[in-house]
């Protein structure tokens, strides 16, 4: 077991948004965690980063050790790193000077030689094509923007990776790009969590699922059992008729 989650909590106000979720993740596993709109999953990756906020109870062990209350900063720089729901990317600067920012903050700084090596070795490992790596950002097609984002993750060096709806907004045929992207990270040892909202996606990347509904877990295990799990049916059909 790489990281382990144990009853975390998060309240904005009343809203309970996460309300004692516990979960483990296996080195090398893709353990995808779904859940209808508003189910608290984007909540579990900030409170599980500290970015932006961390939980108000519970704990997160890494590789053994207690992180709830690291801060974010050396907490990425430990080996885990996110993605974000919307791009976060700074639209001014080019792929390579976003990925540099990343590189800069990772712990592992260089020279300036072997910094601009490290970023452009995570944007090939994305598979970011060579032509965009100087264009500017701001008008890059949102794929590239979702595979620049990973690039930047992957330059923290992470062993866990949290991947925030990498898939949203894609062309069936992007999906069919990043579902490989995310599988060859595990291949390259990574360990992954991934928020999707599209159910088939996860059930052909995922080797767990946990399911939440209004910040609790109603369902984990193995994808084929999860999705045929009255609670889960029960959630995503409530949420379609509304
Ligand atoms: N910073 C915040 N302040 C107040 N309420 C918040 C905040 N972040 C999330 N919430 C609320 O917490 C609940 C869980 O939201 P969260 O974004 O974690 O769900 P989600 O499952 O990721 O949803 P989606 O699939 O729509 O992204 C929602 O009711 C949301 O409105």
């Amino acid at each position: 077991m790489i990281l382990q989650a144990e009853n975390l909590t998060k309240s904005f106000g009343g809203l309970r948004a996460v309300g004692g979720v516990s979960f483990t993740l296996e080195a090398r596993e893709i353990l995808g965690i779904a859940g209808p709109n508003g189910s608290g999953k984007s909540t579990l990756f900030n409170i599980l980063t500290g970015i932006p906020f961390g939980p108000d109870s519970g704990r997160v062990v890494f590789e053994g050790n207690e992180i709830q209350s690291v801060a974010p900063e050396a907490l990425s720089r430990s080996g885990i790193a996110r993605t974000f729901q919307r791009e976060s990317i700074f639209p001014s600067l080019s792929a390579v000077d976003n990925v540099l920012v990343s590189v800069e903050h990772s712990g592992r700084r260089g020279s300036d030689r072997e910094n601009e090596a490290a970023a452009i070795a995570a944007l090939d490992a994305v598979g970011f094509p060579q032509t965009l790596h100087n264009a500017p950002t701001a008008t890059l097609p949102i794929f590239f923007r979702k595979t620049l984002m990973m690039a930047s993750a992957l330059a923290m060096s992470p062993r866990v990776l949290l991947l925030d709806e990498p898939a949203s907004s894609l062309t069936p045929g992007e999906i069919e790009h990043m579902k490989a992207l995310i599988l060859k990270l595990r291949e390259a040892g990574i360990s992954i969590l991934l928020i999707e909202h599209v159910l088939p996606l996860l059930m052909t990347v995922c080797d767990r699922l946990v399911v939440l509904d209004q910040g609790k877990v109603i369902a984990q295990g193995l994808p084929t059992e999860v999705v045929a799990d009255p609670k889960v049916v029960e959630a995503y059909l409530g949420q379609a008729a509304k």
